[in-house]
């Protein structure tokens, strides 16, 4: 496994939040994490960067445990995280935002990848631009562009389509399928569109409470169980 999870259980103050979870993530699979608002889905993403105030159990990426592992250190592992509301710096440019990213690298390159520059033709052509003059879908581009500057082998991502243009959200979607299945880079993502989350997971997690209440393959995610944990 690439990442894995062993009776994990993370706290906000004494809160337990994720409770006893245990999930294993295979390299270059897309894992979608899916349940209603409040289940703990973006605690998970968070207990995975060390953002939390605490968690127990073992958390390994590559065999090593990093359970301990301050977030930076994590994020030297290959860890990619693009959060809810994606916290882009509205007052620097594009490029700045971009080059954020590379602080976070093993290997030191400070410059601005040509992957990026490939995918988002956009924000290639808007480099000093400053990020808070572009539109969510824009922006959630230079979020995703700022976590690719960090090399990740693992992107972690909390509600990528949330807020953005239905057009838009197919574009990214688009996005995210080609990084994983032609870049090879795994993924992780909470996701309230259902179709999104079809198109794009090889294997789901329902979460309930902030514990997993249903797991599988993609093609094991039966409307009954969506409807089941899903809808309110
Ligand atoms: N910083 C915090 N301190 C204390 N409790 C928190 C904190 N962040 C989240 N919680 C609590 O943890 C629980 C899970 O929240 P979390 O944000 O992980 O859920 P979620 O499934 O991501 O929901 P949403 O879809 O609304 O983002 C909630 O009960 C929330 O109140």
């Amino acid at each position: 496994m690439l990442l894995s999870f062993e009776k994990v259980t993370s706290y906000y103050g004494k809160t337990p939040i994720l409770k006893d979870m245990t999930f294993g993530l295979p390299k270059g699979q897309c894992l979608c994490v899916l349940g209603r608002n409040g289940v703990g889905k973006t605690t998970l993403m968070r207990t995975i960067m060390g953002l939390t105030d605490w968690s127990s159990g073992e958390i390994r990426i590559e065999d090593q445990d990093i359970s301990k592992a301050p977030t930076y250190e994590r994020a030297k592992h290959g860890l990619g995280y693009i959060p809810q509301g994606r916290q882009i710096l509205g007052n620097f440019t594009v490029k700045e935002n971009i080059l954020l990213g590379t602080f976070a690298r093993s290997d030191g390159d400070s410059q601005v990848p040509e992957l990026c520059l490939r995918l988002f033709p956009y924000l290639a052509e808007n480099l000093n631009k400053r990020a808070g003059l572009l539109s969510g879908g824009q922006q959630q581009q230079l979020a995703i562009a700022r976590a690719l500057a960090t090399n990740p082998q693992v992107l972690l991502l909390d509600e990528p389509t949330e807020g953005i243009q239905p057009n838009i959200v197919f574009e990214i979607g688009e996005t995210l399928h080609m990084l994983n299945k032609e870049l090879g880079i795994t993924l992780i993502l909470t996701e309230q569109h259902i179709k999104v989350a079809r198109r794009l997971g090889d294997a789901f997690i329902m979460m309930d409470n902030g514990r997993i209440v249903a797991r599988g393959s993609m093609d094991e995610m039966t409307d009954e169980v969506v409807n089941k944990h899903m809808t309110i």
